[in-house]
């Protein structure tokens, strides 16, 4: 394991080009010297061995785990091989993590078995479509009770160019338009406002953002649109405007159900940098999460770069205090397994103790015995206190 150079911590960072200059990752650039940290872009053409040793590895490699060729494959199991050898490094975020993410399936499966529907908060009816029967495919919805009109969805959430192509499906004669392998998922009516939650750490922020307006089941032909264009803090898509009938109301977002949200999804994704999409069923007020990204864009983030580094301080002190007990534990067993071997040696040393050889042993176990669950307390001990 590379000794961290506590006196100027490096953080490893790889974004896309475009990502680097949507976010100004420059001025972080600033924050990190201002902060005592080098801030260093990680080839990907080298070996990470020698480019370290990094305190930090913050990542959007999105791109590569998304794809499924060969040169991407090795190129993230290198990383991830890297990351594995050096626990020392806080890896922002862990990428079996970031795999579960890319996965709309994955994703939406999490909300459905998490404690969030106790608190009425659900992800919309979704099923897989990995068919290209039609039959099968409404036999399929029919069965998960997926309504129309519902939303096609790409299988990977992220880093591909057709992952944000979207299809709304309004009937059964339309339901050829689905491109499986998909995600179908009900649509649910929120009146074209969505709460953009992000995430960095302990901390969140709440931007609203246009979304799509109200839509009912009808022989209407599919509306195919991409994300990108309805759900951007300057988007301004016709199909976010509201009819007149449906402009009176204007949803609001439950605080504290948000804040339990967070709560269960940062823990139940094992992520730092993510973002939920919220939106608030105009019928019942029940908060949909019809969306979770990982690393998004934080527009509309006060001071991300503050946030981040003050995630990036804490994350490296828990685990600093995470290694000193790791090494305190194990030093007490190195001392108490010495003091095992000594004593069995004495044991063993020759000296005649008049005893027979099963006395010897059975002694030696109960001797090593006592001094393992001495150790089991000892190390107990020393988890609790930090
Ligand atoms: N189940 C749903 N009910 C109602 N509207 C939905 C639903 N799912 C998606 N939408 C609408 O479609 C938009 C895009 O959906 P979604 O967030 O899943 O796509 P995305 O490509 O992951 O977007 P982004 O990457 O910007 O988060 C949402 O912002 C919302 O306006
Ligand atoms: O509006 P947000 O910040 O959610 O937009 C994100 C979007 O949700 C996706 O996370 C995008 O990632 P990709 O799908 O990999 O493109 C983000 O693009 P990025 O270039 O910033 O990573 C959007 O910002």
């Amino acid at each position: 394991m590379s000794k961290i150079n506590e006196n100027n911590p490096v953080i490893g960072y790889w974004m896309s080009e475009r990502k680097r200059q949507k976010l100004n990752w420059s001025e972080f650039g600033k924050v990190c010297r201002y902060s005592g940290f080098e801030l260093v872009k990680i080839d990907l053409e080298r070996p990470l061995e020698g480019q370290g040793p990094f305190s930090v590895i913050l990542h959007k490699l999105t791109e590569f785990i998304a794809r499924n060729d060969q040169q991407a494959i090795s190129l993230i199991k290198s990383v991830e091989n890297y990351i594995n050898s050096h626990p020392e490094i806080v890896v922002i975020d862990p990428i079996e993590s970031v795999k579960i993410l890319l996965d709309r399936y994955r994703s939406y499966g999490i909300i459905a078995r998490s404690r969030l529907n106790d608190i009425d908060v659900f992800t919309p009816i979704y099923v897989e479509l990995t068919s290209n029967n039609i039959a099968e495919n409404i036999k399929k919805l029919q069965t998960y009770g997926v309504s129309f009109p519902f939303i096609c969805k790409p299988y990977v959430a992220q880093g591909t160019n057709d992952c944000h192509k979207m299809a709304l499906i309004f009937n059964e004669k339309s339901i050829v338009d689905c491109k499986p392998p998909c995600v179908a998922q009900s649509f649910v009516n929120h009146n074209a406002l969505l709460f953009k939650v992000f995430v960095v750490g302990d901390e969140y922020q709440v931007v609203e953002r246009p979304s799509l307006k109200n839509f009912y089941p009808s022989d209407r032909s599919t509306i195919f649109f991409d994300s990108h264009n309805v759900s951007k803090s300057d988007s301004s898509s016709q199909l976010s405007i509201l009819d007149p009938e449906d402009q009176a109301y204007v949803p609001r977002i439950d605080d504290k159900k948000l804040k339990t949200i967070v709560s269960v999804l940062r823990e139940e994704l094992n992520l730092t940098l993510f973002g939920i999409d919220i939106v608030v069923e105009n019928e019942t007020g029940r908060h949909a999460i019809i969306d979770i990204n990982v690393y998004p864009g934080y527009d509309g983030f006060p001071n991300f770069f503050n946030s981040l580094m003050n995630c990036i301080k804490k994350k490296l002190m828990e685990k600093h205090k995470n290694l000193t007990a790791e090494n305190r534990i194990n030093k007490t067993f190195l001392n108490c397994s010495v003091k095992v071997e000594t004593k069995l040696e004495q044991d063993d040393s020759g000296f005649d103790t008049c005893d027979s050889s099963d006395e010897r042993k059975h002694r030696q176990l109960i001797s090593s015995t006592s001094i393992n669950s001495k150790m089991n307390t000892v190390s107990k001990k020393i988890v609790n206190r930090t």
